[in-house]
């Protein structure tokens, strides 16, 4: 019993960025993303009688430990949900470059998801996909889907109804998504860390809170209207805000280095030349800087003409899980 799938990576336009239930990945917050046509992981699973443990390899090196063990808890989930207990290799390859700054986790869990539970006999619609690849990551959620993806976070405390949907096809509104590379060192803090310890801590959390609908509704319409300054003022603003929790956070941490706000800065300024873009960061110094095809040469141009930029990948929005 064996499938083999592709999943791509996304970037959040408005963040994930707090659990209301650690052990079922459930956010304080619906969040928003385009799933990327440039960076995925493709897994192979193969369930197989007679094997006596979970197998993991990752780009042809086979993984032992913590990460092993995540899997093997991940595969429990598909085990219980079809009542088979059958122990599976698991192949992945990431064609995420660590260093461009993309957690390779949403596109590696939307990967697993789909290729385990196909392997196993599953034949999971996407919402019950999506729901299975959050409790790998969170943002795995959104790689269930193509293009631009808002995940709900649901109400319920089993967690039934806090999964992903399609706001529009990758193939409906084309933008450039340039992810900044200003320093490959390994983040200090992690996502899942900084953002437990900014829900626990941060004076500054529930602001971001009261104000994350405002946020959603903003991008919802400038998605659906295709209106990019609308999207491209409320991305920038909301990854600021998360950001600002950190600052707040005991103890304060800021992913930022010198290098990110240079970008930061340079961003600015091509806006005040009448060249629409924006700037988001996640749990790291990277920044993506997003705009419109026609200016992606001149903008590309520009950042990388800054010392501290060491690399610009280029992408696009992309598909979601795609079964091979
Ligand atoms: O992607 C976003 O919405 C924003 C972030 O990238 C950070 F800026 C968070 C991603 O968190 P993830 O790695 O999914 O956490 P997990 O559920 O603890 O595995």
């Amino acid at each position: 019993m064996q499938a083999k799938v592709k999943a791509h990576t996304n970037i959040a336009l408005i963040k994930y960025w707090g659990k209301r239930n650690e052990q079922l990945f459930l956010p304080t917050n619906n969040s928003i993303s385009i799933t990327l046509d440039r960076f995925y992981t493709t897994t192979s699973v193969t369930f197989q009688e007679g094997l006596t443990a979970d197998q993991f390899m990752l780009d042809g090196k086979e993984i032992q430990g913590m990460e092993l063990q995540k899997i093997k808890t991940f595969l429990d989930l598909i085990r219980n949900k079809a009542n088979k207990q059958l122990f599976a290799i698991v192949e992945s390859v990431n064609n995420v470059p660590t260093a461009a700054g993309f957690a390779s986790s949403a596109s590696g869990y939307a990967a697993l998801a789909a290729a385990a539970s196909k392997a196993i006999g599953l034949n999971l619609n996407e919402e019950e996909l999506s729901i299975i690849a959050r409790q790998g990551s969170g943002s795995a959620s959104r790689s269930v889907y193509g293009g631009y993806v808002e995940w709900q976070k649901g109400e319920k405390e089993d967690g039934t109804d806090s999964y992903a949907t399609q706001i529009m096809p990758a193939d409906k509104w084309d933008l450039s998504i340039l992810s900044v590379m200003v320093e490959a060192k390994e983040k200090k803090v992690l996502s899942r860390e900084g953002m437990k310890r900014t829900v626990n801590t941060s004076s500054f959390y529930q602001a971001w809170l009261d104000t994350i609908d405002e946020d959603l509704i903003a991008a919802r319409q400038g998605i659906k209207n295709r209106d990019f300054e609308l999207l491209g003022t409320v991305l920038e603003r909301n990854a600021l805000k998360m950001h600002a929790t950190t600052l707040a956070s005991n103890p304060p941490f800021l992913y930022w280095t010198g290098a990110t706000v240079d970008v930061m800065h340079e961003v600015e300024a091509l806006r005040e030349e009448g060249i629409l873009s924006y700037f988001t960061i996640d749990a790291g110094p990277n920044v993506k800087v997003i705009c419109q095809p026609k200016d992606e040469t001149i903008v590309k141009e520009r950042l990388e003409q800054l010392n501290c930029v060491q690399q610009i990948f280029v992408c696009h929005p992309g598909p979601g899980v795609e079964y091979l």
